[in-house]
């Protein structure tokens, strides 16, 4: 893509904003009243991308010393799940941060007239009070979250459905994310995908997962 595109799709954890520290506190809160020992936040940044239930296990397996099968397979998980939502509930939107140039460049491809839509595994729960304690959320016309539709990212399902709904081309749109996962669902959408190195892509560097182009902010965005 080198033209602007007319659809503008974002990730929001590792790419609008940075959310890592928040969801350090929720997760450390809960893992205390389970009595497990305390994450630090390299671990959460490598575990951000699937969903906060999936982070969750992770961050349990890795607590406990046990594989991840077994946290997921544990009958008590729904039961730590919902202390982690209570704590989440709470602190997001406290400790999050914009990237720098997020709100100019949204701003501007508004302006501009492009149609922009938030694309995250984050549940809608929590999606919210992220973009509401930025001013992020008049800014965009779709919000599609982890629990929007039945399959999360990387399936395309809620870019798809946001696309066929604009009446736009594939090739007029844009996916802009931090992550493997962001790659793999533009791909499988036949939509083009720019990444920023700033993010969390498991901890693994973007380049190795060949988006279209690698930016270093969203100042470069058309
Ligand atoms: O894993 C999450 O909860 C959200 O991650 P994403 O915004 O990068 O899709
Ligand atoms: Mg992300």
């Amino acid at each position: 893509m080198s033209q602007a595109a007319d659809l503008v799709f974002f990730d929001l954890d590792g790419t609008l904003v940075e959310t890592a520290p928040e969801i350090l506190d929720a997760t450390n809160a809960t893992l205390a009243e389970l009595g497990q020992r305390p994450v630090g936040q390299t671990q959460i940044e490598a575990w951000i991308g699937h969903g906060t239930q999936n982070l969750l296990a992770k961050a349990l397996a890795w607590a406990q010393g046990a594989p991840i099968e077994a946290v997921a397979a544990d009958p008590a998980l729904p039961a730590h799940y919902a202390v982690f939502q209570r704590h989440y509930a709470r602190c997001c939107g406290t400790r999050s941060r914009l990237y720098p140039g997020v709100r100019s460049a949204l701003e501007r491809l508004r302006q501009r007239g492009a149609r922009l839509a938030v694309l995250t595994n984050k549940e809608r729960a929590y999606t919210l009070p992220v973009l509401d304690a930025h001013g992020l959320t008049p800014l965009f016309d779709d919000i599609v979250c982890g629990d929007s539709h039945p399959r999360r990212k990387p399936d395309p399902m809620g870019l798809l459905a946001v696309l066929s709904a604009s009446g736009l081309e594939r090739k007029q749109a844009l996916m802009v994310g931090d992550s493997s996962t962001d790659i793999a669902t533009a791909r499988a959408a036949g939509v083009a995908v720019w990444a920023l190195p700033y993010g969390y892509n498991h901890g693994q560097p973007i380049a190795d997962s060949h988006p279209d182009r690698v930016i270093e902010s969203l100042a470069e965005l058309p």
